[in-house]
């Protein structure tokens, strides 16, 4: 429903620069997550975004139109917070509708009725629609929070970890009800997570932000098997990507300071002997933490091994990733 584009967007509070010269394409339907640690940015550029902070620098286009200057209203978008942030005086079903009855939109009762249902439905807060907000549970209310920006149908979407305050179970039911959303709307989603599953499972693409900069933008495969710099390679990966100093595998460029191995990119079997100093028995897979010249590296085995602490281990690196000394990508 909307191409959004950002071309040398930045934001300075006070000394901090909180967005630095960003320019990034979001396609029209896509799925954006942006990644990066406490501070990169992210939240900043969402609010740029939906308009609740007007640029220092650069211009920001939504569906063709650039709207530097309009107000959030005029912009087709819903934001959704980490924190939930309902009328507590109200019910469910009168928080829901709040969004609709703006006199800008006119939506007829029915139509009100229609969608409050169905998104109440999806978000399973249908028996809960004429309870007040204030007697709902933190999950519930921050189901009702997304259900408001549903009930808009706008052309954007701008979460900031909206599912970060809910248990697991129903984390991954919403992840995949969202993704549903999505796909059904046709909307265009700018979706903040520190959640790995989060990220790999419904990002079109990645932005990956550092210290207000974006240092990469991809599809999350590209992000993963191809990233440009030992920052970026840590972003993406559960468990995370081995870094250690190239001497402690032959064969690496000449150029290479680190290399990096992701869990799955150590073949067991042959090479260095390395010492199995825990394993962790996840179900459907088995994490096995070593020690090689008191570098400690994480990989998985077969959930059936025995491996146990204590053990010797021959591995080798399979297809690694090479960085220089400052840590970008060879
Ligand atoms: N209104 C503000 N006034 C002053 N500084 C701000 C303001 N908003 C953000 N900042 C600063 O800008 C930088 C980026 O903040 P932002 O909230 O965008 O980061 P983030 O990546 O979303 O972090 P988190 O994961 O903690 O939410 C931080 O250094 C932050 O302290």
């Amino acid at each position: 429903m909307a191409e959004v584009v950002l071309n040398g967007v930045s934001k300075t509070f006070g000394a901090t620069e909180a967005v630095r010269h960003v320019s990034m394409t979001v396609p029209d339907g896509a799925f954006v997550v942006l990644l990066g640690p406490t501070g990169a940015g992210k939240t900043t550029t969402l609010r740029l975004i939906a308009g609740l902070e007007a640029p220092d620098a650069g211009t920001i286009t939504i569906g063709g139109e650039v709207v530097n200057g309009t107000s959030p209203a005029e912009r087709n978008v819903a934001m959704v917070f980490q924190q939930y942030s309902l009328y507590p005086h109200l019910t469910v079903r009168e928080n829901l509708e709040f969004p609709l009855k703006s006199p800008i939109l006119r939506t007829p009762k029915a139509e009100i009725d229609r969608r409050i249902s169905e998104v109440a439905k999806v978000l399973r807060i249908d028996h809960k629609l004429d309870n007040k907000s204030t007697q709902l549970s933190g999950g519930e209310m921050q189901r009702v929070s997304i259900g408001r920006a549903l009930v808009r149908e706008p052309a954007i979407f701008l979460m900031d970890e909206p599912l970060s305050s809910l248990d697991a179970k129903l984390r991954s039911e919403l992840r995949v009800e969202l993704k549903r959303i999505q796909a059904q709307l046709g909307a265009t989603v700018l979706y903040v997570t520190h959640d790995q599953i989060e990220a790999m499972t419904m990002a079109t693409h990645v932005g990956v932000l550092d210290e207000g900069g974006l240092v990469q933008f991809g599809t999350p495969r590209e992000i993963y098997e191809n990233p440009v710099s030992t920052y970026v390679a840590s972003r993406l990966g559960l468990p995370r990507i081995n870094l250690l100093p190239v001497s402690v595998f032959p064969g690496a460029p000449a150029d290479a300071a680190i290399i990096g191995l992701r869990p799955e990119q150590i073949e067991q079997g042959a090479g260095r002997e390395a010492k199995v100093t825990r394993v962790e028995h996840l179900g459907d897979q088995m994490r096995v933490h070593l020690d090689l010249e008191g570098q400690a590296i994480t990989t998985l085995a077969d959930p059936h091994q025995n491996y146990a602490t204590g053990d010797t281990l021959k591995i080798q690196p399979r297809d690694p990733l090479y960085f220089d000394a400052t840590g970008q990508r060879i």
